[in-house]
């Protein structure tokens, strides 16, 4: 068996390896994803992004066209998750790069629908979120201190809570508590300060990853959590998070947010190393 191509990539920090899949062949096994995710005996990332056409996920909604480029994302721990927001600049970053895209408009599928992307000369990539749902409040709690948060579906589970003070001073190498009955699948958990108007810095802690240097869903969550709190229906706010910065766009109907979008290496796996991890 030949090598596997693989790519690495990141947004605002929030990195990823990405495996071309055109054919929809690869087998991408929960062992595999761990691996490769691992810091130390693997590539190390946030997640895998693997490049497929819809058709050939088993899973892909059926309002996702089966020709579609397809973002099948996987967190490090190997779970699945509907959406990525940082991920799909940087799926869009491949196709273009690769050559599988013309720069401008063009529609991404995942778990969480079609994502329509635009990409920007100065390398910036601009993805349609849809609706920013807020569903609930809850609370997280972090080193025995409880913060109010609002739940939010942007795909995937978030929770975002406003901060009185600062988002440096947290311990999140502790996962947050939350309430499972709200959150029976987990939630992406966010920690948001306020900094100027329509400035926010945001920490958060993933799903199925731990503390990452940012989350693309995560920032749009946010935005809709304070807007939500102050009573209005849209805005735009600056987020920044450990790993840069990224412009979000909310109203009543959807949400868009931009950002960099960066491919920093290329190789080939090992075929031996690839194939010891096993097969489903
Ligand atoms: N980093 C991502 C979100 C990835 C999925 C998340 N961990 C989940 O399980 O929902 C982003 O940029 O949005």
């Amino acid at each position: 068996m030949a090598g596997v191509e693989f790519v690495k990539g990141h947004g605002t920090e929030n990195d990823f390896v990405v495996l071309p899949d055109p054919d929809g062949v690869l087998e991408l096994t929960v062992e595999r994803v761990r691996a490769l995710c691992d810091r130390r005996r693997g590539l190390g990332a946030d997640g895998v992004l693997r490049v497929t056409r819809a058709a050939s996920v088993a899973d892909a909604p059926a309002d996702v066209a089966g020709e579609r480029w397809f973002m099948d994302y996987r967190n490090a721990d190997g779970s699945v998750a509907e959406m990525c927001g940082n991920g799909v600049r940087v799926f869009a970053r491949y196709l273009l790069d690769a050559g599988l895209v013309e720069p401008g408009d063009l529609v991404v599928g995942t778990r969480a629908g079609e994502r329509p992307v635009t990409t920007h000369e100065d390398g910036t990539v601009t993805v349609d979120m849809g609706p920013a749902k807020v569903f609930g409040h809850s609370t997280a709690t972090v080193g025995g201190r409880a913060f109010d948060g609002v739940a939010v579906d942007v795909g995937n589970p978030h929770l975002a809570c406003l901060v009185d003070g600062s988002v440096d001073d947290l311990d999140l190498t502790v996962p947050p508590g939350y309430d499972p009955v709200l959150f029976p699948h987990g939630v992406n958990v966010e920690f948001v300060q306020p900094v100027g108007a329509g400035m926010l810095r945001m920490r958060v802690h993933e799903r199925g990853v731990g503390e990452t240097r940012s989350c693309g869903t995560g920032t749009v969550a946010a935005v809709a959590a304070v807007l939500d709190l102050g009573g209005q229906a849209g805005g735009e706010c600056i987020v920044d998070v450990p790993g840069g910065r990224v412009r979000v766009r909310v109203d009543e109907h959807t949400s868009t947010l931009t950002g960099p979008a960066v491919l920093l290496a290329r190789g080939e796996l090992d075929a031996a190393w690839w194939e010891a991890l096993g097969g489903e």
